[in-house]
C-alpha cells in the first residue's frame, strides 16, 4: 500500500479578492500563510513523512510547500518543480473578478468556464502581456505547451503526462510522496486517480492548504481517501472553493 498527500495552496491574494487566476504568479494572503503552516502541523501531528515533494512554477504553492516542509522539518528532501502542475490556464480571464465576469455573462457561463471538463475560456491573444512565453519562467517550456487558455481536459493532459514519466515512478519505487499545486491542476489529478466521468468531476471542489490523503494499491488505483482535519472546517472551505462569493468567513 503507498499513500500520497495532495495539498491546494493556501488562500492567496487573488482567491481572497476573487479574481480569475490561473497562470498569474500571485502571492499567499496571510491567511493562506498560516493555512500552510496549518497543514504542515497537522501532518506533522499525523505522523506523516516524506521522501519527495512536488510543485509548480507559481509561489502561491512552492511558498505552501515550503511553510509545509519547514513545519515539518523536511525541508532537505529532493523538491521538485515543473510547469506541468501549474494552475489551468484561465485564457482571457485572468485578472478579471468572478463577480463581474458572471454578472456579464450569467452565472451559468462562468460556471461552465470553472468546472466543466472541456469548455474552454476565452483565449489570449499572443501579443498579451499576460502570454505566458513572454514570462522568463517558461523559457525551456516548447512553443506547443505554452497555454493561451486550457479547459480542464488539456490540463489533465499535461498533469498526467507528468504523472506517468516522474511521480509514479517513484512512488512504485516506495517514496513517500506530497505534492502542493492548485485547485484545477490538482482536480486533473483526482479526476485522473479516481477515473472520474465528465459530470462527476463537476461537482469536485478542493479546499485551500488542506491535506488530501490517497492510499494507493501495488497498481496505484485509490482504496481510501481523506481530509485530514476538523470535518466541519473543510466542509466550509470546499463550499469556499465551489462559491467564493457565497461563503463568508
Ligand atoms: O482562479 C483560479 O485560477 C481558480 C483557483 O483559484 O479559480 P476557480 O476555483 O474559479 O477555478
Amino acid at each position: 500500500m503507498h499513500r500520497l498527500v495532495l495539498v491546494r495552496h493556501g488562500e492567496s491574494e487573488w482567491n481572497k479578492s476573487n479574481l480569475f487566476t490561473g497562470w498569474t504568479d500571485v502571492d499567499l494572503s496571510s491567511k493562506g500563510v498560516d493555512e500552510a503552516k496549518e497543514a504542515g502541523k497537522l501532518l506533522k501531528e499525523h505522523k506523516f513523512d516524506f521522501d519527495i515533494a512536488y510543485t509548480s512554477y507559481l509561489r502561491r504553492a512552492i511558498k505552501t510547500l515550503y511553510f509545509i516542509q519547514d513545519e515539518m522539518n523536511l525541508l532537505w528532501i529532493p523538491t521538485y518543480k515543473t510547469w506541468q502542475l501549474n494552475e489551468r490556464h484561465y485564457g482571457a480571464l485572468q485578472g478579471l473578478s468572478k463577480l463581474t465576469t458572471a454578472q456579464k455573462y450569467g452565472e451559468q457561463q462562468v460556471q461552465l468556464w470553472r468546472r466543466s471538463y472541456d469548455v474552454l475560456p476565452p483565449a489570449l491573444t499572443k501579443d498579451d502581456e499576460r502570454y505566458p512565453r513572454n514570462d522568463p519562467k517558461y523559457k525551456d517550456v516548447p512553443d506547443q505547451f505554452i497555454p493561451v487558455t486550457e479547459s480542464l481536459k488539456e490540463t489533465i493532459v499535461r498533469v498526467e503526462d507528468y504523472w506517468l514519466r516522474e511521480i509514479k515512478p517513484q512512488i512504485l519505487a516506495g517514496k513517500r510522496v506530497i505534492i502542493a499545486a492548485h485547485g484545477n491542476s490538482l482536480r486533473a489529478l483526482v479526476k485522473y486517480l479516481d477515473n472520474l466521468s465528465a459530470t462527476e468531476i463537476m461537482q469536485v471542489n478542493i479546499p485551500t492548504g488542506t491535506p488530501l490523503v490517497y492510499s494507493l494499491d501495488e497498481q496505484l488505483l485509490p482504496v481510501e481517501k481523506y481530509y485530514l482535519g476538523s470535518d466541519t472546517r473543510i466542509e466550509h472551505k470546499i463550499e469556499k472553493a465551489a462559491d467564493p462569493d457565497r461563503v463568508m468567513e
